[in-house]
């Protein structure tokens, strides 16, 4: 009887599986020597040994099969050869023919960008371009060494020819837990094109909703440490996400993809360490309730001193007082410790310009204090200055000259920006109160960070090794100031910087369009990309999103759903007594009918979060609270302010209350936010009249 496709993709499976058995068997014990050789090859056996056991667990996800064409015209192709892909590459046991290859490698890239047609397909290779013909794109779910699914999303001269999209769906489908995965068995082209951009340059990426930035940019990583093996290290790296709960996130893709070692942090954290914690945060908390607990009208967004703060004319004044500080520190009188001894300032200059040349300011400076130094002692010994009154002198008027050559510290220096003589004229009066009243205390509020951070670098440098490569989360929360502080920590532009114009709730600190950015860096140094296609959330989820966005002004562009229709999105009145049961009777619905892992239930501002968590523990239910400064994010039934559900996703959201008192016209980003959040089933509750944002909508 003949084999069915399954049959033999198993078999195949089975083989190989066993040949990676054998080869761990193979690796033997831990070397604990001293000898440096053995030491090495003992490292080599270890990180083959990690591949060896990612691709234990799910060996491959897909089959291409592929066709090369020759180079010189008039040779015939060959037969075209399956080449199986997964996380890690595998050769075979003791041979160096591929089991399986990486998805990073080079041929595998046809796997992502193959978008069907007869057309010939290609790739670069290290050798050159490559082309052929794709005659298969098979996609396998492989689980305890079985295949439980296998999908032909195509098969040269059948059908439209095009690439399906079954395999996706059905994963886009699946239910979530409380952390972010993987996607390489359903990266999709414009994804691809992204995780393989070249190094040197400052990416740009606008997204929608769901459409995969956090996801691309983390395989970026993976592709980036593989392709630029020796010259980039995952130490070097780093990623900047929002907050330490959407960190934990994250945190499981990275070592998914095999990649160890990464940096994850905030920029607030990133910016206290380089500060060695001269300063403490003032609580973030506060200004996440002054600016979502209570209504805050343009005007007073836009005169916010997160924006002041962020500006690059407030960097063009800190640069004014830093070029100032530089020319004040060259003494210009000469420096007589003793009658006879002078040092002149001529002699100075020439150490301070000549000598530490490329230092930063402040390392300028005390290096030349320390010549001074050495320059007096060094006279006081050539001279056989013994006399123990005139060395103490000599000593005293040393001091006294140092004294006077400026020093500062980040803090000093910024402190006096706001305060006395030496304050900035342009600052508005009230951020100078505060700021200052605030600093004194010993805190410093997020919005003060990046211009210390900046002061830091500029006088004292980076003590650490510069970035390889940075990757910044949720971007269009960033002022420009502070991307602008993080460009200083590398030596040439290399960063993935993410987010999405349309989710920028955050406006009081932000950035208004792209270019606010990308106008850092020089001409040539940036690229740009949009993802519009947003993989999360069903049709009808996403298509209501759109609607609530409709409404604004200023280049909106609607997300564009995969074809993944589900329950319709409902809006529910209910009356003030009714609403708390409302929310509960939902919950309890959904959680009856079994078919979600992640429920979430999302509330304007952490008052109302507080008191729907109360009831529904009252309930019975076992609901946790997620509150700004959370490390972590369990999954299950969470209730989540709407601001701080940003970059999270959940199987069911319910939107607690979606009425005018809570979601004015100028909330659509908000509101947006949270209903993007979910992947299957979304609720509206709404009590009183229903926000603007949805009047004409027919629901
Ligand atoms: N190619 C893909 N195949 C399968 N799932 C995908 C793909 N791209 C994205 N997803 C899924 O879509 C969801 C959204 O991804 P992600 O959180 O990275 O998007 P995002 O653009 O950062 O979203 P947001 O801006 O809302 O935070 C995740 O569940 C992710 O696994």
């Amino acid at each position: 009887m003949q084999k069915t496709v399954q049959q033999e993709e198993q078999e195949r499976l089975d083989a190989a599986l066993r040949d990676i058995e054998e080869q761990l068997r193979g690796i033997g014990p831990r070397y604990t020597g001293q000898d440096f050789t053995e030491q090495m090859l003992d490292l080599q056996r270890e990180e083959r040994k990690n591949r060896l056991e990612v691709a234990r667990k799910e060996p491959y996800f897909g089959r291409l099969d592929f066709q090369e064409l020759p180079q010189n015209t008039g040779v015939n192709p060959g037969e075209p050869k399956p080449l199986y892909i997964g996380k890690a590459g595998v050769a075979r046991n003791g041979s160096n023919e591929l089991l399986v290859i990486d998805w990073r490698a080079p041929a595998a890239s046809m796997y992502y960008s193959f978008t069907g047609g007869d057309d010939p397909a290609a790739y670069s290779s290290p050798d050159g371009d490559v082309s052929g013909y794709v005659h298969l794109k098979r996609n396998f779910m492989i689980r305890g060494g079985e295949i439980v699914r296998l999908v032909d999303s195509y098969i040269r001269g059948q059908e439209e020819g095009g690439v399906s999209d079954e395999f996706l769906l059905y994963r886009l489908g699946e239910n979530k837990d409380n952390k972010l995965r993987d996607i390489v068995s359903t990266i999709q082209g414009e994804q691809d094109k992204i995780i393989r951009a070249e190094r040197n340059k400052a990416l740009f990426i606008q997204g929608v909703a769901g459409s995969g930035k956090t996801t691309v940019a983390l395989h970026r990583l993976a592709f980036l440490l593989y392709q630029y093996e020796g010259r980039i290290r995952a130490e070097r790296m780093i990623i900047f996400a929002p907050n330490r709960m959407f960190l934990d996130y994250i945190s499981g893709v990275l070592p998914e993809l095999g990649v160890g070692d990464i940096g994850q942090t905030t920029f607030g954290d990133w910016a206290l360490e380089l500060l060695e914690h001269s300063v403490q945060l003032a609580d973030p908390s506060e200004t996440m309730a002054y600016w979502f607990e209570e209504r805050r009208t343009i005007e007073e967004i836009e005169a916010s001193s997160g924006r002041w703060k962020g500006s690059l004319a407030f960097k063009a004044s800190i640069d004014e007082r830093l070029a100032k500080l530089q020319e004040s520190i060259l003494p210009d009188a000469p420096f007589v410790p003793l009658e006879g001894f002078t040092l002149t300032p001529s002699m100075m200059k020439e150490w301070y310009e000549t000598d530490y040349g490329d230092e930063t300011v402040m390392v300028k400076r005390d290096r030349l204090v320390s010549r001074i130094k050495r320059w007096l002692e060094s006279e006081l010994k050539h001279r056989g200055v013994a006399d123990k009154k005139k060395r103490s002198a000599a000593l005293a008027k040393l001091n006294s000259f140092v004294k006077r050559i400026p020093s500062y510290t980040a803090l000093q220096l910024y402190a006096s920006l706001y305060k006395g003589k030496t304050a900035l004229p342009d600052v508005p009066k009230a951020i100078a109160k505060t700021t200052s009243e605030r600093l004194q205390a010993g805190y410093a509020a997020a919005e003060d960070l990046a211009p210390l951070a900046y002061i830091h670098l500029k006088l004292y440098g980076l003590a650490k090794p510069p970035f390889d490569h940075i990757v910044i989360d949720e971007a269009q929360d960033y002022s420009p100031f502070q991307l602008e502080a993080l460009r200083l920590c590398q030596r040439t532009p290399s960063m993935t910087v993410l987010g999405d114009l349309q989710q920028g709730i955050h406006a009081y600190a932000g950035i208004q369009r792209w270019s606010e950015l990308m106008d850092l860096f020089a001409d040539g140094d940036t690229d740009f990309f949009e993802l519009n296609r947003s993989y999360r959330s069903t049709m009808e989820i996403i298509d209501f999103a759109n609607y609530i966005l409709g409404g604004m002004t200023g280049g909106v562009k609607p997300a564009v759903p995969v074809f993944r229709s589900g329950d319709p999105v409902t809006a529910v009145e209910t009356s003030d007594e009714g609403w708390l049961p409302a929310v509960s009777e939902t919950v309890k619905e959904w959680k009856a009918a079994g078919g979600f892992d992640t429920i979430s239930v999302v509330g304007r501002t952490a008052k109302e979060c507080a008191e729907i968590h109360r009831y529904l523990l009252a309930q019975g239910l076992e609901a946790s609270l997620v509150q700004s400064k959370q490390p972590t994010y369990g999954g299950g039934l969470t209730v989540v302010p709407v601001y701080l559900s940003k970059g999270l996703e959940f199987d069911a959201v319910l939107i607690a209350d979606a009425g005018r008192a809570n979601y004015d016209a100028i909330d659509a980003k908000l509101l947006y936010v949270g209903c993007t959040r979910a992947l299957h089933k979304l609720k509206l509750l709404y009590r009183g009249e229903r926000t603007p944002l949805l009047e004409k909508w027919q629901g």
